[in-house]
C-alpha cells in the first residue's frame, strides 16, 4: 500500500493484538502491549524532563478543564524515533501527516474533561490550528504506566471506559464515514485518584504537517 495520510480498520486489524471496540458510532481500537515496558520508561523520562502546563484550543473558559502537564517530545530522541517507527508500521500513515508526538502527565487529582480531539470546523481557533495541515484525522495514545487508582479514558457516548495499562494503545478515527467530524469520539481523561499517569498522544492530520 502506498504511504498516505490515511489509516483504516482493515490496516489496524491486520496487526495481531489489535481489537476493535464494538460500536457502530465510531471506529475505536485498542492494542495491549503495543510498547514494551522499557521504551515506556524512557519516554516517561523524557516527559519528566520537559513538562509544562497543558493548554487547550477552543478555550471554553473552564480553567480546570485540562489540569495536566504536557511535553513536546523532540523528534530526534532515540526513544521517540522508535515510537514513531512503531506507529507508522501500525497505522500505515506517512509520518509527514503527523503532529510531533506529545507526552501528557497527570498527577493525583488531574484530568482532561470530556472533549473531542478535532478542531471545531467553525470555531475561533480553526484558522490558527488548521489552515496548513487541515483537520485532525486519527488519534493514537499509549499509556506509559498504570496509576494506582483512576486515570481511565471514558468514551461517554458509547459508555466505554478503557483502563490504563503499561504499553496499551488506544486509537480512533475522529471522522465519520462521510468525512465530517464525529462527535461520538467524545472522551474524558478521568481524574487520577492515586499515583501519577503518563501517556503519549499522536495526532494525524488530513494534510502534511509541513
Ligand atoms: O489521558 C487520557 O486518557 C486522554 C488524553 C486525551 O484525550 C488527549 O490528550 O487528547
Ligand atoms: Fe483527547
Amino acid at each position: 500500500m502506498p504511504a498516505s495520510g490515511e489509516s483504516s480498520a482493515t490496516r489496524l486489524l491486520d496487526r495481531p493484538g489489535v481489537q476493535r471496540i464494538p460500536s457502530d458510532k465510531l471506529e475505536l481500537f485498542q492494542c495491549r502491549d503495543f510498547l514494551g515496558a522499557e521504551l515506556c520508561e524512557r519516554l516517561i523520562g523524557l516527559i519528566d524532563r520537559d513538562r509544562r502546563p497543558s493548554t487547550i484550543a477552543d478555550d471554553n473558559g473552564d480553567k480546570y478543564f485540562r489540569t495536566s502537564e504536557t511535553c513536546d517530545l523532540q523528534p530526534g530522541e532515540p526513544a521517540v524515533v522508535e515510537l514513531e517507527a512503531l506507529l507508522a508500521e501500525l497505522t500505515g500513515i506517512d509520518p509527514a501527516y503527523g503532529e510531533p508526538v506529545q507526552g501528557q502527565r497527570y498527577a493525583q487529582g488531574q484530568e482532561f474533561k470530556a472533549h473531542t480531539d478535532y478542531f471545531e470546523p467553525n470555531g475561533v481557533d480553526w484558522d490558527r490550528y488548521c489552515s496548513v495541515a487541515g483537520q485532525r484525522s486519527w488519534t493514537f495514545m499509549v499509556y506509559l504506566n498504570e496509576p494506582q487508582a483512576g486515570g481511565a479514558t471514558r468514551f461517554k457516548t458509547i459508555k466505554k471506559t478503557i483502563q490504563p495499562e503499561t504499553g496499551k494503545l488506544v486509537g480512533w478515527n475522529n471522522r465519520r464515514p462521510d468525512g465530517r467530524v464525529n462527535p461520538n469520539t467524545l472522551h474524558h481523561g478521568m481524574k487520577v485518584r492515586a499515583g501519577v499517569k503518563y501517556v503519549i498522544t499522536k495526532w494525524y492530520r488530513e494534510k502534511p504537517w509541513g
